[in-house]
């Protein structure tokens, strides 16, 4: 890849004996919305915060826009907007007031904050609440305030955590839309950490399934899946006209055709599963039997199949996610005090 925006170099760090991210090589281009998955512990959180300079990597190197994370955090810092899966407002304050008073603690000159939060609350579509306090926020509303509060500073890469975590579905949509149209707008870079699966695959252009600190697999939905098919077979299913019997006669002859690994019936379906794609060949031979093919469906390996093949055996303990889950929190707000 030409250029990353991201470019994670066998990224590693190490708790006492424990790898929490293992020799991790990873580029993401500019534009591009990367979907990082895995389950609790699996080393997400631990992978942003060296990405954010937040923690020392025990070894291997995160740069991003052009910065080596650990060696000039703050020019990072500058570039990269970050969102936390839960995001704090002043109460008493207006969802203006609130990103105004952000604004200055990032240096944004004073004559141009508060048009900069406006237009900001506009972009997120809160124009119109400016002046409420976000105590009245929903939650759908304050993760939104909480992505204006991220690009107030127009930066290059959002970094978000668990954005849609506690949204209602026509939020998580509205927010996912957004997210997708100021990616495809302003060229922004997104890095979004999720469990959501279904959510990831909608917007992310490629996902990272992270797993016990390495990276089990890694592109676009479509290679993943095809990548599946290839590893746990071809699945296709064949619905006739009329009730298969069971023995089925015709189940022998269909295993001699090259390829064809299983046969299954049940009623009207035969389930056929093959190591390469022989669907025109099935098809064939039901209608050469004299059998009515009333439909083909190929199973398509959605994320939950991928996700499931690789982290079966890596989750992990809920309280050691808890436990790195404050770290981060405790760390970022220092991180935000500290600009
Ligand atoms: N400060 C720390 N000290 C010791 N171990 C830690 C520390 N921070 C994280 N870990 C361990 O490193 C591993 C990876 O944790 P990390 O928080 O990066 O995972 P995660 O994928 O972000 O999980 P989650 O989705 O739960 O946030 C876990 O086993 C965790 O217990």
């Amino acid at each position: 890849m030409e250029n990353p925006v991201i470019d994670l170099k066998g990224l590693t760090k190490c708790y006492g004996s424990q790898k929490a991210v293992d020799n991790l090589n990873l580029s993401i281009s500019k534009g591009e919305i990367f979907g990082l998955l895995g389950p609790n512990g699996a080393g997400k959180t631990t992978t942003i915060l060296m990405m954010l300079g937040l923690t020392e990597p025990t070894a291997g190197t995160a740069t991003v826009c052009g910065y080596n994370a650990t060696t000039n955090p703050i020019a990072v810092k500058k570039k990269v907007g970050y969102m936390p899966d839960s995001v704090g407002f002043y109460d008493s304050m207006s969802a203006l007031d609130n990103l105004v008073y952000i604004g200055r603690l990032n240096g944004i000159p004073e004559a141009a904050v508060t048009d900069r939060a406006l237009e900001m609350l506009d972009v997120i579509g809160l124009g119109g609440s400016a002046h409420k306090k976000t105590a009245t926020f929903s939650r759908g509303m304050k993760q939104r305030l909480g992505l204006a509060e991220v690009l107030l500073k127009r930066p290059e890469v959002i970094i978000l955590d668990e954005p849609t975590l506690g949204i209602d579905p026509s939020g998580v949509r509205e927010f996912l839309t957004l997210i997708h149209r100021l990616s495809r707008e302003q060229g922004l870079t997104v890095l979004l950490s999720s469990h959501h699966l279904n959510q990831v695959q909608q917007v992310c252009d490629r996902v990272g399934i992270f797993a016990g600190g390495r990276l089990q697999a890694e592109g676009s939905m479509d290679k993943l899946s095809r990548h599946l098919s290839t590893s746990e077979g071809y699945m296709v299913s064949i619905t006739v006209g009329e009730k298969l019997p069971v023995p089925w006669p015709l189940s022998e002859p269909l295993r001699q055709l090259p390829a064809v690994q299983h046969v299954t019936v049940n009623g009207q379906v035969a389930e056929i599963t093959c190591h390469a794609d022989i669907t025109p060949e099935l098809v064939r031979f039901f209608v050469h039997h004299g059998l009515d093919v009333m439909g083909v469906h190929k199973k398509q390996y959605e994320l939950d199949d991928i996700y499931q093949k690789y982290f079966d055996d890596h989750a992990t303990e809920t309280n050691t996610h808890e436990k790195s889950g404050r770290l981060f929190q405790r760390t970022f707000t220092a991180y935000q005090q500290a600009s």
